[in-house]
């Protein structure tokens, strides 16, 4: 069968996509729980008839990421585009990246969610796919659904496959939530944090964690009173630990106090679940504390970690979407 023909984008569109970070997991959510955090990225693409590919990066990886048609938007966009039938020309990409890279923030799912929804936007009305499109291939690129689907949806994603099919319900968490993250200096790539996983757990862990998991969407959207025992995890943070030692101390401490304290993704970002503004200030509190106790039991050695405390609010929306010209 000769291939079909790809239909050119229009030249002379303008596209925005603000898309909030993300964190995965959650505790026990392994691969199937996600949470988007109000803290944005923008990626406004613009079409051209000519050959121009040019770039305007701003903010993390402005310094390091390619310009080039390997950089992720552009290469997703184009992946995008074609599974629509379509091929662009010209592009110039604006990015102001907030999201810090490899911490465990969904930086690469909030970059893929992004590409995707424009390339949605920028093909012709009557071939303009929903949402519902967009998870399935930003979760076949990003090898799981969690942090796609917040992204997108907004608020807390319930996600699952079947078969090849990815599928995501979104559920309101209680108004009281507040998302604190613990933002270390360290990178770790979430591929890196995947090979240490063992390929199976025992029954009784897996029991447990779907325990667990049931139990931190009752926390989550009716009774944060029980969220320090609902992100209780079984099955992934214990074989990472290694990889991310100051932030497994950090998630103990913080815990032993009695706050919901888990591995943001895959990490090495430490996420707290506060019920309400006055935990949300203690855990601050005790994260500094940690922080400034650690530097000094580490002064004398080469490393010394920095950490940045950010106090968030969960984001209700998802991605927004603005075309130009309509
Ligand atoms: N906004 C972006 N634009 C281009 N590439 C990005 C962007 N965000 C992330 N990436 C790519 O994804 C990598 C981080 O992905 P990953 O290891 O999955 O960590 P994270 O937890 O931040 O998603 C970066 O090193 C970079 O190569
Ligand atoms: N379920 C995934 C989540 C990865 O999130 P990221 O923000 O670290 O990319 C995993 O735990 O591997």
């Amino acid at each position: 069968m000769p291939e079909q023909a790809l239909r050119p984008v229009r030249g002379g569109q303008r596209v925005t996509v603000r898309v909030p970070a993300t964190s995965a997991n959650l505790g026990p959510g392994y691969d199937s729980l996600g949470l988007a955090l109000a803290l944005y990225d923008t990626v406004t693409v613009e079409t051209a008839d000519d050959r121009v590919l040019e770039f305007e990066l701003s903010g993390e990886g402005a310094d390091s990421l390619p310009r080039d048609e390997s950089h992720l938007v552009v290469r997703t966009l184009d992946a995008a585009l074609a599974r629509l039938g379509y091929a662009r020309s010209g592009l110039r990409l604006t990015a102001e990246n907030v999201s810090p890279h490899g911490r465990g923030l969904g930086s690469s799912a909030s970059a893929t969610a992004a590409a995707v929804l424009a390339a949605a936007a920028l093909v012709e009305p009557e071939d303009r796919p929903d949402r519902a499109w967009a998870l399935q291939l930003c979760s076949e690129i990003e090898g799981h659904p969690d942090n796609v689907a917040p992204a997108i949806f907004g608020s807390l994603a319930l996600s699952w496959q079947d078969g090849d099919s990815f599928r995501s319900v979104s559920a309101e968490v209680v108004e009281d939530i507040v998302p604190v993250v613990a933002i270390p200096d360290y990178e770790l790539s979430t591929e890196l944090a995947r090979s240490l996983l063992p390929s199976s757990v025992p029954h009784h862990a897996a029991a447990a964690n779907s325990g667990r998991a049931a139990l931190l969407v009752h926390a989550l959207t009716r009774d944060p009173s029980l969220l320090l025992p609902a992100t209780e995890d079984y099955l992934h943070q214990s074989y990472r630990s290694s990889a991310m030692a100051p932030s497994a101390e950090l998630i103990e401490r913080l815990r032993a106090e009695g706050h919901a304290a888990v591995v943001s993704g895959a990490g090495p970002t430490v996420l707290v679940l506060a019920a309400g503004e006055g935990e949300a200030e203690e855990v601050v509190a005790s994260v500094e504390r940690f922080v400034h106790g650690v530097q000094d039991a580490e002064q004398g050695r080469e490393s010394v970690t920095d950490w940045r405390v950010l106090r968030l609010a969960v984001d209700r929306e998802g991605a927004r979407v603005e075309l130009y010209p309509r």
